[in-house]
């Protein structure tokens, strides 16, 4: 079986939510210091014996974040029919990082969110 490489990312951004419909605090507005993670699959190495350079990553994860950040998520075009969750944002960015990153030999494969160092969710394709 080939081998493959994995190379990770950690980011985070400041952003505000309301989850419309929670029974609880969080249907009022809040805010959190969200953490992502994302996760980066490589089959081949190049002539550096990189994947694909942490630098590249970085600022692909910075330009989709600032699309997020210090915003209210709500207001956003994206979050408009639906809930700002971990599990929603996550999928954003995935979606978002693979359109930047994605190639013949490069894959986003995961992309995790926490709204605190202790909840998350993470968003994947199977
Ligand atoms: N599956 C999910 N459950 C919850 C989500 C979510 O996105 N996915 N989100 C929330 C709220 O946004 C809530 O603010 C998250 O709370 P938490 O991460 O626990 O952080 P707190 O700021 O509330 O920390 P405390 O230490 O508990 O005060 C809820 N559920
Ligand atoms: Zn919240």
């Amino acid at each position: 079986m080939p081998g493959v490489y994995e190379i990770y990312v950690k980011d985070h951004f400041a952003a505000a939510h309301v989850l419309k419909g929670y029974d609880g605090n969080c249907s009022n507005m809040h805010g959190h210091n969200w953490i992502v993670e994302a996760y980066i699959q490589c089959t081949k190495l190049d002539h550096l014996g990189m994947g694909i350079d942490f630098m590249d990553v970085k600022s692909a994860v910075t330009d989709v974040l600032s699309k997020l950040d210090h915003t209210t998520l709500n207001d956003l075009p994206e979050f408009c029919n639906m809930n700002p969750t971990s599990e929603n944002v996550a999928k954003f960015l995935y979606t978002q990082l693979s359109r930047h990153l994605n190639t013949e030999h490069i894959t986003v494969t995961k992309v995790m969110v926490f709204e605190s160092p202790g909840c998350g969710s993470s968003y994947r394709e199977v």
